[in-house]
């Protein structure tokens, strides 16, 4: 099976809710769709979102990077040549994680089709549903309890609370939704590197102390500061997960290594695809430290990548796979089922991905 064309294409996805971090704020998914098409007919498809704030990757830099490197490096070449197009792949660029996950995971595809085998398959998986959690924005502490009525409505039991904008907000914020929820909702936060060490202990343990019962805080100081971080896990009663601390799998090492978060959150656009991922979740596997598999705003193609992942890999305990369920509707054919918070992989050969609705992709060429 060997590659003949790379083809770039655009989506855009409506939210049903604006989404808000202490990052950023977007009402749309927009992303970069690749396929990968081949001598025997197969296609694999792959997406990257560019969220410029946590990756560095924009729109253009995804395009360029597949164009000027990425593509002249695997087309010619032999899908089952697997291990070889993985290594071309990870050295014809330097960082460019969002690029390499897009067309990482349209490789697997093709070589699952080649090998009439789903990924999770593939490497090793067996398990056939996950569950998600679903993420509440950053608002006035109303609002947001207006959004986690509405999740625990839609049949959702483990709600994902923004914070870390207006930080002083953080304690009422989460006050608000815990004495709204039912008693036995999971509550886990996201601070999106928008604390102080000093400041995410003070929070942290006030929350504690109010009884709020969190679950974990994701990323409470800024994703270089691992000694910041480690700072926090050492003196916060509420467990610590690392996201955007954690891009490569020599980044997973070291904040293992240092023992500066409790759990790790993977995702494909960070480490730059399956190949990277399954490196983290080794190396978690080795230092016993449980795994949440994350995704950025991204529709159906490439969170159903990061499906088979979590299918696949036992020390995956948490999943935060609610990309394609923010969005009001859903243009990707194929590939996992979501029925809101129960995520059923698909059985197809490789990811499973059919295409996209005819209309709702802009193909660049
Ligand atoms: C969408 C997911 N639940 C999530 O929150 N992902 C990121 C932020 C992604 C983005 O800004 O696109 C996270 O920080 O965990
Ligand atoms: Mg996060």
């Amino acid at each position: 099976m060997k590659i003949t064309e790379v083809r770039l294409g655009l989506i855009s996805v409506p939210l049903r809710v604006p989404f808000k971090t202490a990052l950023r704020s977007v009402s749309s998914v927009e992303d970069v769709i690749v396929e990968i098409h081949t001598d025997t007919g197969a296609v694999g498809y792959g997406e990257a979102p560019p969220t410029g704030v946590i990756t560095g990757d924009t729109t253009g830099a995804i395009i360029g990077a597949i164009r000027d490197h990425i593509a002249k490096t695997i087309i010619g070449r032999d899908v089952d040549d697997f291990e070889d197009l993985m290594i071309a792949l990870n050295a014809c660029i330097q960082k460019n994680t969002s690029a390499k996950a897009a067309v990482d995971m349209a490789l697997w595809d093709l070589y699952g089709q080649l090998y009439k085998i789903p990924v999770y398959k593939l490497m090793g998986g067996a398990k056939k549903s996950i569950v998600t959690d679903i993420t509440i924005s950053v608002n006035d502490p109303e609002e947001m309890v207006r959004d986690a009525l509405n999740a625990i409505d839609r049949g959702y039991d483990c709600l994902k609370v923004k914070v870390g904008k207006e930080p002083e907000k953080d304690i009422a914020r989460l006050s608000a939704i815990r004495g709204a929820v039912p008693k036995e909702t999971c509550i886990r936060i996201d601070a999106n590197q928008g604390w102080t060490p000093k400041e995410a202990v003070r929070i942290l343990n006030g929350m504690q102390e109010k009884g709020l019962d969190l679950e974990f805080v994701e990323q409470p100081v800024k994703a270089h500061d691992f000694e910041g971080l480690k700072y926090v896990t050492e003196r916060s009663y509420v467990p610590v997960l690392a996201d955007e601390s954690v891009f490569s799998p020599q980044d997973a090492l070291t904040i293992m290594q240092m023992g500066a978060a409790d759990l790790v959150n993977i995702k494909l656009m960070k480490c730059g695809g399956l190949y990277n991922a399954l490196k983290i979740a080794s190396a978690a596997e080795v230092y016993g430290v449980e795994c949440m598999i994350g995704c950025m705003l991204e529709a159906k193609i490439s969170v159903n990548a990061a499906v088979h992942l979590a299918c696949a890999k036992q020390i995956i305990t948490r999943v935060d796979l609610d990309g394609p369920v923010l969005c009001s509707e859903d243009p990707i054919l194929g590939g996992a089922v979501f029925n809101e918070k129960e995520i059923t992989v698909s059985n197809e050969p490789g990811l499973g991905i059919k295409g996209i609705e005819p209309g709702k992709i802009k193909y660049l060429d």
